[in-house]
């Protein structure tokens, strides 16, 4: 299977770089993995709703451009389905089983996901009603594929 993450923006803090490496490395024995970062916006910090959804919608052309045709999309949306950890490995499992063969994972930027980038995903993913920075988000998304792996392969994992 290749995971692909289409991110916005780039992860300067060290700790978060060294928990990507870490994930990505540990992921690296159960699928191909490739993190894509895309361009930010500068965001001011007083903008109005007109300016925000322009930022939004900037930064979602190039996320769509980075996205495969034939790849199935799950975007991370605070309003979209949540899953516990085991459902979460079902589905990707059921995906791979189906012919999926190309998942793509897209994180907004601080501003959030625009409406085009929303209406191509095949499914929207919702990690709680709490809004997580998308930097910490990265982090928690590779770690919670890497356990549907370690799920799907019935090893042992902290519980
Ligand atoms: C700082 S949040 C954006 C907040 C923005 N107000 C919104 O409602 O999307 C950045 C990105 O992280 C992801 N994210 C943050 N919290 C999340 C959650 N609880 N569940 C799923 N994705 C989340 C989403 O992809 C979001 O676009």
């Amino acid at each position: 299977m290749r995971i692909t993450l289409v991110t916005v923006g780039k992860i300067k803090e060290k700790f978060f770089v060294q928990a990507i490496a870490e994930y990505s490395k540990r992921l690296s024995r159960y699928c191909k993995l490739e993190i894509i970062e895309v361009a930010d916006e500068k965001t001011p910090d007083k903008a109005s709703e007109a300016l925000e959804l322009q930022i939004k919608e900037k930064e979602g052309e190039r996320i769509l451009k980075s996205i495969k045709d034939d790849s199935y999309v799950i975007a991370l949306a605070i309003e979209g389905k949540m899953r516990s950890s085991e459902e979460l490995a079902a589905r990707i499992e059921k995906l791979g089983i189906g012919g999926e063969s190309h998942l793509t994972f897209v994180i907004g930027g601080s501003l959030g996901l625009a409406p085009a980038v929303l209406n191509r995903a095949d499914e929207k993913l919702s990690f709680s009603p709490m809004t997580f920075p998308h930097q910490l988000m990265r982090v928690i998304l590779l770690e919670q594929i890497y356990r549907s792996y370690r799920i799907i392969n019935h090893e042992p994992y902290h519980k």
